[in-house]
């Protein structure tokens, strides 16, 4: 083991557990004000409960917290007049309280709530530049107004009935079940919210949501009636002038989602479709500053011998032909965000292990300018003046922090970016990161270069080489760019392990052809790139082959299943949520429209890791969560059942084995609570510690100690 010289949060779990997670950013329409969402975990280190932070946008004072709710506070958006809005549930509403609308008025005051809907409300989207305010509220097919809506949720709720009668596709979505209510587009009634409150000196401090504020409660008029389940995982955004908004429309043939662009007039709520894709799905509208253009991510549509493309457009918000933006570039647009004169968007992108800030011009070819060297950025929010913008950033060497980016021409990358400050201090890393990379060469004769992130504990040398851990992303269209709170490899760096995060075939922020090179076969040039870069690494001194692992979730841990039945390499392998039989996977997943885009029957066949169970001969922990929809517990059950009766390695005849199952009855693909979480990395680490460092780790009592050990 490498002995680290000085405690950080990643040596003990619960400092690792408490540290604060920073969310999205709110920036006021006059650029004064920005607003951050900050969760922290609760005194009974079950729930992050987010409140909501001020911070100072040319990073002088310290941030300052502006709301302490029992439950939280979420979704800041600011409306024309500089109120605060934000979500979350009510005082004395119980323990099924619905989250609803708060109002924190600009001139200071108490918060309190402005507008609710029985089933609750998810986002609100007030205009930057009119009193006109938006909410995304679910709601029962059969509700015609709140009263009906809270009449049919009351028989529900009474008779104790969770029934679900479907007609249609999808029925449930990643951890949650769909319908029986569904998304819809309200619009808050009621007079131009007052643009001052009592007067008092604006101490926002002052604002608690535990107690509501003044009687100033607002209806809604629903401007989808007719949505059904349109509007299900749509987003949407409204108009500077909030006369119209944008959402993405999807109506379903079948197991296939149609895509459309639907702009809806906010007066009357007449509907018209501004694109309508058969091959691709339209996410992330975004609608010009001037209210003349839409901007959109589309997503193709693939095909078992396609990979997806994912491309930014626009189109006349009165309609008519829509335009690729940057049309040669060969990066996926993640987030568009306008420039205040509407002269072209910044946009967020992966490339080569960060996901940098882009900026884009609407008009013209000119490559897309990266504005941003280190890291991943998000939450991408821009000054009035056009002259900074505001955004959260990570990577390996920090969770999200907020910067300042000066948007001037002719500033390095270096230099663009400042750091502000924050409700929280940076965490200490226990080790030290590297970039590092290898060149693979295809059986077609092309060579690509495979790199990846290393973390490495700070006393690794030749004389002390680290023991490896192999950690394969999810995705598996992604990369290894952002801080992760699920997979951290700095608490294995603190435990003496360098961890290799490499980004494979099937990556993004490579181009095109680099994820082309995986699509349909998996096992190929991913399995390739991946054991590549493990025998890379392998050859550096302070990397100690003889004591190696391999892990991942979902995807990955499609991979590490993979690994398992090809390599006996490593000592032991962890699998997370993952594909088993991938020739059976395709129905049972959620999304069974998308995956029969990606494989053919023969595709799945040939690259599914069960058909080889019988070569398996190293130790496994197999994690699953029962309430995973993306990755149904069926394929962990499978798995565990093969383990142990086919493998290479099955369980003795007295019925005991190597391998390990965690099992999560109320989890989902992600293991999403602190107490979980805290259950994972300790099980994860004593798995390791048995089978490659020979150590022997007592189990927590919440697990039965070592008696669970079977
Ligand atoms: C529809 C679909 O398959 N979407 C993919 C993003 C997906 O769900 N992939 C999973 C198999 C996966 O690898 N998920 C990763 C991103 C995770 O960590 O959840």
């Amino acid at each position: 083991m490498t002995d680290t010289p000085a405690a950080t949060p990643f040596h003990d779990l619960d400092d690792y557990l408490a540290l604060p997670r920073l969310g999205a950013l709110a920036l006021s329409p006059d650029g004064r004000r920005l607003v951050a969402s900050q969760a922290a975990l609760d005194a009974d280190r079950t729930r992050w409960s987010t409140a909501l932070w001020e911070i100072d946008p040319d990073g002088e004072a310290p941030a300052r917290r502006l709301t302490r709710g029992a439950k939280g506070e979420g979704g800041p958006a600011f409306t024309a007049a500089g109120d605060l809005l934000f979500v979350a549930t009510r005082p004395g509403d119980g323990d099924d309280a619905k989250p609803c609308v708060w109002r924190l008025p600009a001139g200071g005051g108490e918060a309190y709530p402005l507008v609710r809907r029985p089933g609750g409300i998810s986002a609100v989207h007030p205009a930057r530049a009119a009193d006109t305010v938006l909410v995304s509220a679910d709601t029962l097919p059969g509700a015609t107004d709140e009263a009906s809506e809270r009449r049919l949720r009351k028989a529900r709720s009474e008779n104790k009935v969770a029934a679900i009668l479907h007609s249609g596709y999808p029925v449930r979505y990643w951890d949650h079940d769909l319908g029986p209510d569904a998304p819809r587009l309200f619009v808050v009634e009621g007079a131009p919210l007052a643009p001052a409150g009592d007067g008092d000196d604006g101490d926002a401090l002052a604002a608690a949501p535990d107690e509501p504020g003044p009687d100033d409660e607002r209806g809604t008029r629903d401007l989808t009636p007719d949505a059904g389940r349109a509007l299900v995982e749509a987003s949407s955004a409204i108009s500077d002038d909030g006369t119209f908004a944008v959402a993405s429309w999807s109506t379903f043939a079948g197991l296939a989602a149609q895509s459309h662009l639907v702009r809806i007039d906010v007066a009357t709520g007449e509907r018209r479709t501004l694109v309508r894709e058969n091959e691709a799905d339209l996410d992330e509208p975004a609608i010009s500053p001037d209210g003349a253009w839409v901007a959109y991510i589309a997503s193709s549509i693939t095909s078992p011998q396609e990979a997806p493309r994912r491309t930014a457009w626009v189109v006349p918000a009165t309609g008519g032909t829509p335009r690729r933006l940057a049309a040669d570039w060969d990066r996926w647009p993640a987030s568009l965000t306008w420039l205040p004169d509407s002269s072209g968007l910044l946009v967020t992108a992966d490339e080569h292990g960060h996901s940098p800030v882009f900026r884009v011009a609407l008009d013209g070819d000119a490559a897309p300018e990266r504005l941003t060297a280190e890291g991943a950025f998000g939450s991408v929010v821009v000054d009035p003046a056009g002259t900074h913008a505001f955004a959260t950033r990570s990577s390996y060497a920090s969770p999200a922090e907020v910067v300042r980016l000066d948007l001037a021409e002719g500033v390095t990358a270096e230099d663009r970016v400042r750091v502000l400050r924050a409700p929280s201090e940076r965490p200490t890393l226990p080790g030290r990161l590297e970039d590092v990379a290898t060149t693979v060469t295809d059986p077609d004769g092309s060579t690509h270069t495979v790199r990846s992130w290393l973390a490495l504990p700070e006393g690794a040398s030749a004389e002390n080489p680290a023991p490896l851990l192999l950690w394969i992303h999810g995705g598996p269209l992604g990369s290894w760019n952002a801080w992760s709170w699920r997979w951290n490899p700095w608490i294995m760096v603190a435990r003496g392990y360098a961890v290799l995060l490499p980004d494979p075939a099937l990556s993004t922020g490579y181009g095109q052809e680099f994820v082309q090179r995986g699509w349909g076969a998996w096992g190929d040039a991913p399995y390739t790139d991946l054991m590549a870069a493990t025998d890379a690494v392998e050859q550096r001194d302070d990397v100690d082959a003889s004591r190696t692992a391999a892990m991942g979730g979902s995807f990955g841990g499609y991979m590490a299943n993979w690994v398992a039945g090809h390599t006996d390499r490593f000592d032991a392998v962890v699998t997370h949520a993952s594909l088993w039989a991938l020739d059976q996977f395709g129905p049972t997943t959620d999304a069974s429209y998308y995956w029969q885009r990606e494989m053919t029957p023969e595709m799945a066949a040939k690259h599914s890791p069960h058909a080889f169970v019988g070569d398996i001969r190293t130790p496994m922990l197999v994690i699953h969560g029962d309430k995973d929809y993306r990755v149904p517990i069926g394929e962990g059950l499978r798995l565990w059942t093969e383990l142990l009766s086919s493998s290479g390695l099955p369980a003795a005849e007295d019925g005991s084995t190597v391998h390990r199952f965690l099992y999560y009855p109320d989890e989902n693909h992600w293991i999403l609570t602190p107490q979980h979480a805290k259950v994972w990395y300790e099980v994860v680490e004593g798995f390791l510690a048995e089978h490659v460092l020979g150590e022997t780790r007592e189990l927590p009592d919440v697990l039965g100690g070592a008696a669970s050990a079977g």
